[in-house]
């Protein structure tokens, strides 16, 4: 481990640890998807994912939480170039020619604060029009057609159910495999065999990866089981990232914090009850359940 020192730091009073990666060691990061422009590789095998608060706020309190193992490790915030970034840790460090995949957990994928503006505020998006249209032409209302605009939370629940989120709490995002390109093209990949086929072309059939990943992630879920921070939160849009490559090595991490948010104090969720307006309820743990139902089955077969 080395001291990162304070010059280097925005708005941070202590000094941070970060792992020890010789800075002119070229170091190895992929994005598998999400926002384009978001990340920077960082030094000291750390990347940069551009500033979001609540994002800060929730990893500040999970490097104090049971879950810490589970997610990359958060170093506080970074300027360059006029942008601040929160520096985490790179999953990736470690491993040899990574195989990654980006998975995203929960039946929901849209705050319901972003259901209550849509409605007091619309704002039709035509950059989400187009990508409706390119993946399905029937997909737009008559009204959404005229409009050529599509509201966020109707495009949102039109992936959701379009994918596996709505049938099994989880759906894949992309993979990408050493030397090939990243495969995303999973949008309607929603059956339960369309899914074990997705998964089993990602870890090529290896039996030693699948049962790796379902001992990470049966950890997991007994963790978030007494985990305060999952307690108390709303998981909506987070994923997990799962990373093996050729040794056999295998790890799995929670990723994607920005919007994740706090309960109320009277409020309490399970994670597995289905979602109604007003209940927060992210179906976290039921997607987690049948993601292990699933790999559970791929080992059977
Ligand atoms: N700590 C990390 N270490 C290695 N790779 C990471 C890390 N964080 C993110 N990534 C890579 O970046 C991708 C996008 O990450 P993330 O989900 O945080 O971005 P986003 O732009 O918020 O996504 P979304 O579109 O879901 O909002 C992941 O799929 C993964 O490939
Ligand atoms: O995967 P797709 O089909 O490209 O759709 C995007 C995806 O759902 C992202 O999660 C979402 O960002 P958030 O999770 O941050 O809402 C983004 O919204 P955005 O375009 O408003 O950023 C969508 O465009």
């Amino acid at each position: 481990m080395i001291l990162l020192s304070e010059r280097h730091m925005k708005n941070e009073s202590r000094d941070i640890i970060c792992p020890l990666h010789d800075p002119k060691t070229p170091q190895q990061w992929e994005q598998v998807v999400g926002h384009q422009g978001s990340f920077q590789v960082g030094e000291h095998g750390t990347v940069l994912k551009m500033f979001c608060q609540g994002e800060q706020q929730c990893y500040q309190k999970l490097m104090e939480d049971t879950l810490r193992p589970f997610v990359p490790a958060y170093y506080g915030v970074v300027q360059k170039d006029d942008q601040d970034y929160n520096m985490l840790e790179n999953l990736l460090n470690n491993f040899n020619s990574p195989y990654i995949m980006d998975c995203k957990i929960g039946s929901r994928t849209y705050l319901e604060k972003e259901l209550q503006l849509a409605r007091e505020r619309p704002q039709p998006r035509q950059d989400m029009f187009e990508k409706m249209v390119a993946v399905d032409p029937g997909a737009p209302t008559l009204e959404e057609q005229t409009q050529k605009a599509v509201l966020k939370s109707r495009y949102m629940q039109w992936r959701e159910t379009l994918s596996s989120t709505t049938t099994l709490g989880f759906r894949i995002e992309g993979f990408k495999k050493p030397n090939e390109d990243c495969q995303t093209n999973f949008k309607k990949t929603k059956s339960r065999e369309q899914v074990i086929k997705a998964l089993s072309e990602f870890v090529e059939s290896n039996t030693q990866i699948v049962w790796g990943y379902l001992r990470h992630l049966r950890k997991l879920r007994q963790v978030l089981e007494t985990s305060d921070f999952f307690k108390r939160h709303e998981v909506v849009g987070s994923s997990l990232l799962f990373v093996h490559d050729c040794s056999g090595k295998t790890g799995v991490w929670m990723i994607d914090f920005a919007k994740t948010s706090a309960l109320p104090p009277h409020l309490t969720v399970d994670h597995r009850s289905p979602w109604l307006e007003g209940n927060r309820e992210d179906g976290y743990l039921w997607g987690l359940d049948n993601l292990i139902d699933v790999l559970t089955n791929m080992l059977q077969n």
